[in-house]
């Protein structure tokens, strides 16, 4: 049986009409194309090539199977936090997309729920078939049926036009960071 990061039912949430970027090729969450699956990430996706294809993001390093079930384990846990979600080409067994939705809780707004895109990847063999807006837009539409009040990410300059589509815009404040490690 399928051990799911969170329950599938959530992405039923997501209410596709709504969107606000158009598919040149009428996909959606439930049809993401001829043998692929949206669904959360499950336990059996380091079999799949996940990890590997984070790789294509940014350094990933060396991640063992235990210390995948334990993250896997830990953000299951945090229930309505952690909405990892991949695209798997069924007919190849293997993970070809993922887009990650953190749900981070609040005082503010009356204890309001900011969502936040992360990690988002689309294997350079699937790319321009709309995938990456498939997941984008199914994340974004989903925080907004869980509530919450804003939606915000990180990304490059030369991706602003690429987000804007989804309904976001640049709000001009400068994000700042500290690395302590690579
Ligand atoms: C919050 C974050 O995670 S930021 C990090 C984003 N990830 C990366 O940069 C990793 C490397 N890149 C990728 O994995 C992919 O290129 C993605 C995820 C950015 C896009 O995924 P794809 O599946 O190739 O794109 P998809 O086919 O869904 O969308 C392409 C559409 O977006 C547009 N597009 C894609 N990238 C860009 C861009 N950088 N700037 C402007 N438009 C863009 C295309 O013109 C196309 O538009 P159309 O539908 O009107 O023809």
């Amino acid at each position: 049986e399928d051990d799911f990061v969170f329950p599938p039912e959530a992405l039923k949430k997501v209410e596709w009409d709504s969107r606000k970027s158009n598919f040149r090729n009428g996909i959606s969450p439930s049809n993401p194309g001829e043998n692929l699956v949206y669904r959360p990430l499950s336990l059996g996706d380091f079999d799949k090539g996940f990890v590997n294809l984070l790789s294509q993001l940014t350094k990933v390093g060396e991640v063992s199977r235990e210390q995948f079930e334990k993250r896997f384990s830990s953000m299951k846990s945090s229930n309505g936090t952690y909405y990892v979600t991949v695209i798997e080409d069924i007919e190849k067994g293997e993970i070809i997309g993922a887009a990650t939705l953190v749900v981070e809780q609040k005082f503010i707004h009356k204890c309001a729920c900011r969502g936040r895109i992360e990690d988002v990847i689309v294997s350079n063999v699937y790319r321009g078939k709309q995938l990456g807006k498939l997941l984008v837009e199914a994340l974004t539409l989903l925080g907004k049926a869980l509530g919450c009040y804003k939606m915000s990410l990180e990304c490059k300059e030369e991706n602003f036009k690429f987000y804007e589509s989804f309904g976001y815009s640049p709000d001009g404040q400068h994000f700042m960071i500290q690395r302590f490690k690579d």
